[in-house]
């Protein structure tokens, strides 16, 4: 598959060059060049289909024929080596729990599929690649784990200084060997524009062969589009109007839903759902786009004031916006809506959400006031004990440590504190 850059002043490249690069020269984002929807028996039988085989068939058009089948299949089954469960809270909402990776957020799997790809087109290859990855929490966790290790790759991981959780803080600076973590005086945004900063930086690069494990990089990206198929194959003989609300903040996970939805996939409708950085909320209902810089919330994560992946959200809908809003909507929530609806979640199912997911939650609800007849699934994107302090706060309850971060806990941290690109640049040059 070939790929264009959404800036379109840059040539087209092979999912191979698309990857190694991250970003196109133009600072484009890159997008496929086609998208081939998968067959009516393909969705026919998704129940006699294993998640790996989901996956082969989903992501096998995106990276052929770079990537053979053999390897592919490999990949995919070496990354998807953990369960993607959907736990049902009432007759209209589920959760599809997508922590039961090694970092236990939902970018395992993109890490780890970005990670054997690039091992794969790196094998004989002398020169070394350095990794960048901005992170407001979650990301840089799980692309160190990813990338640990892996030989002829250097990763960089450059995260807000005192904005990310405490166990975040631990999984992305405590590794050592290949990985590195620069903690910047700064928000998230202020990394993602250093990072794109440095992609464009000639002297720079003319110096490293420097890429992206961000969802910028479309390796990172589109395996997130397994999670939509996962629930589906889950739900689809007890519910129609399958609807997924999305706790977003780089808008990675939702659009790779719209691809999910572009290759067949039925799902009748999207949900962004928001904490306080809500410009896509805003553009929605005033169709003019205004990022603003982010704020500091409760679900670090989603601290995003400028999603990169917005641009991949309007290249699929061709920049119309009655067709996007038909296809989705987007909410935003205050921390204490989000505390209130964690304490609501626990009380009337026993379950604990962490607030990303409660933010997700709260989009389902909303959405089913005017939508009844829908089921909504909201992703648990990262086990709540990673937020231990804000939800053991809310639901007044100890909570026990899944060994992913007993793990973590005690280790060393290890960082490098940056406040300017200038910062950002003497550290990778040296
Ligand atoms: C726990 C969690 N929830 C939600 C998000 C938002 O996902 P996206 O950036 O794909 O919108 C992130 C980070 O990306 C995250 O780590
Ligand atoms: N929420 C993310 C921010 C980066 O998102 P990405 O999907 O573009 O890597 C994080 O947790 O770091």
């Amino acid at each position: 598959m070939n790929y264009y850059s959404l800036n379109h002043k840059a040539p087209n490249t092979s999912f191979k060059d698309a990857v190694i690069k991250g970003l196109a020269p133009d600072k484009g984002l890159y997008f496929p060049e086609s998208i081939t929807p998968l067959s009516k028996d393909f969705f026919d039988n998704i129940d006699d289909l294993t998640y790996s085989e989901i996956a082969f068939e989903a992501i096998k058009q995106f990276v052929s024929p770079e990537i053979p089948e053999d390897v592919l299949k490999t990949i995919v089954k070496e990354t998807l080596s953990f369960e993607f469960p959907v736990v049902k809270l009432n007759d209209n909402i589920s959760t599809l729990e997508l922590f039961h990776g090694p970092t236990m957020a939902f970018k395992d799997v993109g890490a780890r599929f970005m990670a054997r790809c690039l091992g794969y087109f790196n094998q004989n290859n002398s020169e070394e690649i350095t990794v960048l990855v901005a992170t407001s929490g979650d990301t840089g966790g799980a692309v160190a784990n990813g990338f640990l290790g892996v030989k002829g790759v250097n990763v960089v991981i450059l995260y807000p200084s005192g904005k990310v959780s405490d166990i975040q803080e631990m999984q992305l600076t405590s590794l050592g060997q290949n990985i590195k973590a620069l903690e910047v005086n700064g928000t998230f945004d202020d990394c993602q524009a250093m990072v794109k900063t440095a992609f464009l930086d000639d002297e720079l690069t003319s110096k490293m062969q420097l890429t992206s494990a961000n969802s910028i990089n479309v390796a990172r990206w589109l395996p997130q589009l397994f999670y939509f198929m996962f629930a589906y194959k889950q739900l689809h003989n007890k519910y129609e109007n399958i609807v997924f609300s999305v706790p977003s903040g780089n808008f990675g996970n939702v659009c790779a839903g719209m691809m999910a939805q572009q290759l067949g996939l039925p799902i009748h409708h999207f949900i962004a759902s928001n904490n306080a950085n809500n410009v896509v909320t805003r553009y929605l209902t005033s169709q003019t786009y205004e990022p603003k810089p982010s704020v500091q919330t409760i679900s670090n994560a989603m601290d995003v004031g400028a999603p990169s992946n917005f641009i991949r959200i309007q290249e699929i809908y061709k920049n119309k916006f009655d067709t996007l809003k038909d296809n989705l909507s987007s909410y935003s929530y205050s921390d204490d809506e989000t505390k209130e609806a964690m304490l609501e979640i626990y009380n009337n199912y026993n379950y604990v959400a962490d607030p990303h997911g409660a933010v997700g939650y709260l989009g389902c609800k909303e959405f089913l006031v005017k939508n009844p007849d829908s089921h909504c699934v909201f992703l648990e994107t990262a086990h709540p004990t990673k937020f231990l302090y804000v939800v053991e706060d809310v639901i007044k309850e100890k909570q026990p440590l899944p060994k992913q971060i007993q793990a973590v806990m005690g280790k060393e941290k290890e960082s490098i504190v940056i406040s300017t690109y200038e910062d950002l640049k003497s550290f990778l040059l040296n």
